[in-house]
């Protein structure tokens, strides 16, 4: 038996949009394995319920034919399904580094990268590895088709979850297919300047470089409430503020004196938009745990 906790992720972090992700201290979902003839999956925790337990269905059935091995998978909840804070990803990569302990398969943490994505190809429509790369390496990583950069960056951070569901796959629909020269340029500058932040744990940079023209604003509009709860962080000291992953939760950056304020400040915001939510108040983190 293997056990493995997997952090909750934030990707785009606005001008990265399927390339930018980052791991979040808290919250985790943590996955044991053991040795089947079949693979089955049990599932408890947060919003377990929203959760299919039929291989088939569920990200890490799919990790675990992509790794060419069967086992009974239990997946103990930690970051709420359709989160935009990366749970299915996080599953996804628990069992990935869970399994591949379990049957000594011998590859690196990068890996395992792809075959996590191939739980995010069976729930969002596309191999999108800009959640599984943070879970499984920590800190902040940049995926292209030519490989994964990896920092490890240190931030504080506010995600805010309000309790409304977004789905990844519905929220790839809304993205434009095309755009202006002018937004290109933006998005460039912007994401360089973001990663350049990063690599100097710098939040007014990377919080300069979180403005998308062109994703961000067309997902903002599935979120009640959003351009309110971004005005009230970015008041209260946040450097930087985007909707996370898919959303519908938001990423706030920040200095650790103005955490809490910035969360506060955001759930009093949804609370009078009528919208109930939680603030983690947390920081980039390590990648997935190997307990035992
Ligand atoms: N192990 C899993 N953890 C969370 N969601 C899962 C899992 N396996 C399948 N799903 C399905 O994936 C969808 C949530 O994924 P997604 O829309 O990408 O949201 P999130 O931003 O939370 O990852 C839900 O429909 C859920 O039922
Ligand atoms: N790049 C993906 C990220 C989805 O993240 P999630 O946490 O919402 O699953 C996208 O923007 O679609």
């Amino acid at each position: 038996m293997r056990t493995v906790r997997a952090p909750a992720t934030s990707a785009n972090l606005g001008s990265g949009y399927d390339v930018f992700g980052l791991a979040l201290e808290t919250p985790a979902d943590v996955v044991r394995v053991e040795r089947a003839e079949e693979t089955s999956i049990s599932v408890t925790g947060v919003g377990s319920t929203y959760i299919p337990e039929d291989p088939k269905s569920n990200t890490v059935g799919a990790v675990a034919e992509a790794l060419g091995v069967t086992a009974h998978i239990h997946i103990d909840k930690g970051v709420r399904p359709s989160s935009g804070l990366g749970s299915s990803a996080a599953s996804a990569a628990g069992a990935a580094l869970a399994l591949n302990a379990l049957y000594d398969l011998g590859h690196s943490r990068t890996e395992l990268v792809s075959a996590a994505a191939e739980g995010e190809a069976l729930v969002s429509g596309e191999a999108h590895a800009d959640n599984v790369a943070p879970s499984l390496l920590g800190g902040f990583t940049v995926v292209t088709d030519d490989g994964i950069t990896q920092v490890d960056a240190s931030l504080s951070l506010v995600a805010c979850l309000p309790e409304m569901v977004v789905s990844t796959r519905d929220a790839r629909e809304v993205v434009p297919s095309s755009t202006s020269r002018a937004a290109v340029t933006e998005t460039v500058g912007n994401a360089a300047t973001l990663a350049v932040g990063m690599t100097r744990n710098d939040p007014d940079l990377v919080g300069r470089g979180m403005d998308d023209p062109v994703v961000t604003p067309a997902r903002a509009a599935l979120i009640d409430g959003y351009d309110d709860v971004r005005a009230a962080a970015l008041d209260a000291g946040a450097t930087g503020v985007t909707v996370s992953g898919a959303g519908p939760s938001l990423l706030a950056v920040c200095r650790a004196s103005d955490q809490r304020a910035v969360a506060d400040a955001m759930l009093e915001t949804f609370d009078a938009a009528g919208v109930e939510s939680r603030a983690y108040q947390t920081r980039i983190g390590q990648g997935a745990t190997l307990y035992d």
